[in-house]
């Protein structure tokens, strides 16, 4: 479980979003709010790209601020519109990041496998589609032994077949290794296939529990 206790994140001297605690267990969330609400950038925070106040823990005692490399280890995120350097091919991507999240060839291939990506393994990201990056993006946050697996409007440019890929192994995912994560569509996820452990808002520049 992660408990997020006196979070704010601010750029310059302006809020952006506070949240006072929140607990979040295994299971799947979304993330709900208007347009600049604040959710890409609690997203970025909680990975561990952006700096942020207050306190994010495992239950192991495991923090961001304190040990920000094996806290990192454990969370993994994929951006709403994902941008790698354009040289680099999806398998390089794949292995990279593979190695730096702990993962096996064997789990490297069976995700990228999953969503189609062995087709376009050696094509540089510069020659993909939307689509494509997108899949990519996807494959890459399910690999090593993520705690929280954060998703940042997953639905945009996937084709139906991946949608079904992505919703079973979230449903694994969560069921056999207890992750959470953490959804934000601006779609109705309600209703797709994938079963809602909890819906938070953000309002007023705070995340909380409907
Ligand atoms: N690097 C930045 N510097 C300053 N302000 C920023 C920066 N990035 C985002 N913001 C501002 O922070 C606020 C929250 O933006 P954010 O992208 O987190 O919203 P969002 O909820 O993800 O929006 P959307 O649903 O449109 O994707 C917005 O007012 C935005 O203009």
């Amino acid at each position: 479980m992660l408990t997020i206790e006196n979070f704010s994140k601010r750029y310059g001297d302006t809020l952006v979003l506070t949240v006072r605690h929140l607990e979040l267990a295994p299971g799947v969330y979304w993330i709900k709010g208007e347009n600049g609400s604040g959710k890409t950038t609690f997203f970025r925070s909680l990975s561990g790209l952006l700096p942020c106040e207050g306190k994010l823990s495992f239950d192991d005692g495991v923090t961001l601020h304190h040990h920000p490399l094996e806290y990192r280890r454990r969370v993994n995120y994929s951006e709403a519109e994902p941008l790698y350097p354009e040289f680099l091919t999806a398998k390089e991507l794949t292995r990279f990041i593979g190695k730096t999240k702990g993962a096996s060839l064997q789990q490297q291939d069976d995700v990228t496998r999953a969503f189609g990506i062995d087709q376009f393994f050696e094509k540089p990201c510069g020659a993909c589609s939307s689509g494509m990056m997108k899949k990519i993006s996807l494959a890459l946050a399910f690999l090593g032994t993520p705690r929280i697996i954060i998703l940042d409007e997953p639905l945009i440019t996937l084709d139906e077949a991946s949608r079904h890929v992505l919703t079973n192994l979230i449903q694994t995912f969560r069921d056999q290794f207890n992750v959470t994560f953490l959804l934000s569509s601006h779609q109705l996820l309600e209703s797709s296939s994938l079963v809602l452990n909890d819906v938070l808002h953000v309002r007023d520049k705070t995340l909380a529990r409907a």
